[in-house]
């Protein structure tokens, strides 16, 4: 059993876990480990299909809707004997026969998850809930990817995970970061009610190849501004800050998570930190430094400052960020000049 560290607390779970499913000890029993990757045809998903997929031992399992994410993503593993993709919303319960389960559906992106927030919601709360039951049913060890954004628009800085946040509960982001709040507390609720094996990772701005080209986020949206010659919109005051993470960086936090031996949270991010103004700097000056930069209005309740603090993940996961904002932005910018056509 995992050691209980949320926010320092030993809370320790009530019951044991329950035991994996047991068709995995029929006659048809392989020595694999079978792996659901909820949203597994998104950004991060599919960066970590790729690696699980590495494991000749692993079976992987995607279900997703593609309400964000695209087959495209996934390509390369399709018809593969390893390899099933399922067209599922998680506000639907699934049956599958699993050993893992890393649960990242949810939209992401400011503009996609405020699109629709009651199902931003729906997906956080009652999605969480089917993964959880599903994790209960065959005994599965279950990830959730968890957001830097329950720390709010935080008043403590750089944010640890003892920091119980500052979050507007009624705001048009709170579809979000109270859905994932509440994510959380399913999660350890289940832990210590069944003895379900949890691991919550509280991510914090990843990028990387394969972001929407339109996602809006703002690395893509900076990067193909450039590329197609338009201003680049820092939404004011340009001052507030984000701590960017490269996607191999993320994968392989969340994969030590996994396999380790810690409930979390635990905070998965890169503690380099940026304005937005200066982040648009870097992108012109790396892709375009005749490009405008325009100031644009905000959005309600955007965070003013984001870091992380990654004591926790180095000495429990020993995992620490290795891919520095001005190595992975070239890297981007090579995927995003093959999709939009725009030779170097
Ligand atoms: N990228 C980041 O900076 C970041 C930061 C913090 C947390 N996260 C979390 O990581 C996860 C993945 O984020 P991403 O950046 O890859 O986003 P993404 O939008 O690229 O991927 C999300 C995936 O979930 C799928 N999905 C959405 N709703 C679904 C539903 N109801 N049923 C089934 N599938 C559904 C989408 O189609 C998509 O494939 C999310 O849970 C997100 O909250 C990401
Ligand atoms: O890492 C996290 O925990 C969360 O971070 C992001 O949310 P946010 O930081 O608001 O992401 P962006 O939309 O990329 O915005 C970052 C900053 O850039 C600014 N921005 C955005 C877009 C743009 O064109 N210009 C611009 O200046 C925003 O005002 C904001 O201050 C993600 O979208 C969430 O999925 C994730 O959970």
């Amino acid at each position: 059993m995992a050691n209980s560290s949320s926010n320092g607390d030993n809370q320790t779970s009530t019951k044991p876990p329950p035991l994996p499913s047991p068709l995995r000890f029929s006659k048809f029993f392989q020595s694999n480990m079978r792996i659901l990757v909820t949203g597994g045809a998104g950004f991060i998903g599919s960066h970590l299909v790729d690696r699980l997929m590495e494991n000749e031992k692993n079976e992987v399992i995607v279900a997703d809707n593609f309400f964000t994410g695209s087959k495209d993503n996934l390509k390369k593993w399709i018809g593969h004997p390893r390899f099933e993709l399922i067209r599922h919303d998680v506000t639907e319960t699934l049956l599958v026969e699993v050993d893992q389960i890393y649960h990242l559906a949810c939209p992401a992106s400011p503009i996609f998850y405020k699109y629709n927030p009651v199902k931003t919601i729906k997906t956080n709360v009652i999605g969480t809930l089917n993964m959880l039951g599903l994790a209960k049913r065959v005994g599965a060890r279950i990830l959730l990817t968890s957001t830097s954004e329950v720390y709010g628009d935080p008043l403590v800085h750089p944010q640890p995970e003892t920091y119980w946040g500052n979050v507007n509960p009624i705001g048009v982001r709170s579809c979000y970061d109270e859905g994932k709040r509440v994510a959380e507390t399913l999660m350890f609720d289940y832990h210590r009610q069944h003895g379900i094996e949890i691991r919550i990772a509280r991510i914090f701005n990843t990028y990387g190849p394969r972001m929407n080209i339109d996602d809006g986020r703002v690395v893509s949206n900076f990067i193909a501004q450039a590329l197609r010659g338009e201003s680049l919109t820092v939404q004011k005051p340009g001052t507030q800050t984000r701590s960017f993470c490269y996607v191999s960086d993320m994968v392989d936090g969340l994969i030590r998570l996994m396999e380790g031996d810690n409930t979390g949270p635990i905070n998965i991010g890169n503690p380099g930190e940026f304005t937005m103004l200066e982040l648009a700097e870097t992108v012109k000056e790396l892709i375009s430094p005749d490009v405008e930069i325009k100031m644009v209005e905000n959005t309600p309740d955007d965070p003013r400052q984001r870091k992380p603090d990654i004591t926790k993940a180095k000495e429990l996961l020993g995992w620490e960020p290795k891919v520095k904002l001005q190595q992975g932005l070239p890297l981007m910018e090579a995927d995003f000049r093959l999709r939009l056509g725009v030779a170097k």
